[in-house]
């Protein structure tokens, strides 16, 4: 899908809601893990429910990875299933790949031509040659880890060399990279206040914004630092909706607090 095409998704359904598929069998209401395929049987309620009301889901690619080979399963049916019966939705593999050039190249054909998506989470610790293979794949954007939601974030992304922080470096130089029109960058919601200062550094760019719901982030922080005009946003929020219950009405709950988020962003646009 095109940065475009995303953003007509964007104004069409008002809004810039991910919901993160982050499949965990100990916190699905019990009675599905009978189910010949459970995380399927669960992800396909829950996309159902929240589809619209969305724009983006983001399944974590540890959480299938943990169930082995039937997990592997489970996305490629999720991927398929989104596909086939909701083929405006923008994916995005959450993998954090990144790694020397011909492995990376490996890594982008598997997430980009066999399963289909539209994007992948990338870490930029490795740099140049262990990026540009993703960036190469024409409307596929890579996302890489700019300033991330977690405490860990300031270990090092927020370090100074050069009088400058490491994550507005990795922006910096990541711009001059072959295709760099293909990138996004992730920036938790968490650190919504650092968005005005990466915004004068990428006034256009997508970002992929995780940590609302969960993490504490705030979505009307996010917005008043963060937002374009062309919105340049997609905020995730996983547990938060998907677990909201563990009942026999879990997809009806979860698609109600989707609904209550694109309510608030719907307001956010109104802004614009
Ligand atoms: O790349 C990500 O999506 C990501 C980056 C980041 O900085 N923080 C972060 O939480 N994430 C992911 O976003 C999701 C957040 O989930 P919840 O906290 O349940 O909404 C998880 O899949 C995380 O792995």
């Amino acid at each position: 899908m095109t940065t475009q095409e995303l953003t007509e998704q964007i104004f069409k359904k008002k809004s810039f809601l991910c919901v993160g598929l982050d499949a965990d069998l100990d916190k699905m209401p019990t009675y599905l893990l009978s189910e010949k395929n459970p995380v399927f049987s669960f992800n396909k309620a829950i996309i159902d429910a929240t589809h619209e009301f969305c724009v983006a889901y983001k399944p974590n690619i540890a959480f299938y990875e943990a169930l082995g080979v039937d997990g592997w399963k489970a996305l490629k049916k999720t991927i398929e299933y989104l596909h086939h019966e909701y083929p405006e939705i923008y994916t995005i593999a959450d993998a954090k790949r990144g790694d020397i050039g011909n492995t990376s190249r490996m890594y982008a054909k598997a997430f980009f031509e066999d399963l289909g998506f539209d994007s992948i989470t990338v870490a930029p610790y490795m740099g140049k040659d262990s990026v540009e293979p993703f960036l190469e794949f024409t409307n596929k954007h890579t996302i890489l880890l700019a300033l991330t939601s977690n405490e860990g974030a300031f270990d090092f992304q927020t370090l100074k060399t050069d009088d400058e922080e490491l994550y507005k470096k990795v922006i910096k130089t990541s711009q001059k990279w072959n295709n760099s029109e293909n990138l996004m960058y992730v920036v938790g919601a968490t650190k919504a206040e650092y968005l005005a200062e990466i915004r004068k550094i990428i006034p256009e760019n997508f970002l992929l914004v995780p940590g609302v719901g969960a993490q504490g982030g705030n979505l009307e922080e996010v917005c008043k630092y963060g937002m374009t005009k062309n919105v340049g946003l997609l905020v995730n929020s996983s547990r938060k909706i998907i677990y909201a219950s563990d009942s026999s009405n879990f997809a009806e709950i979860a698609g109600a607090k989707a609904e209550a988020m694109q309510r608030q962003m719907a307001t956010e646009l109104e802004k614009l």
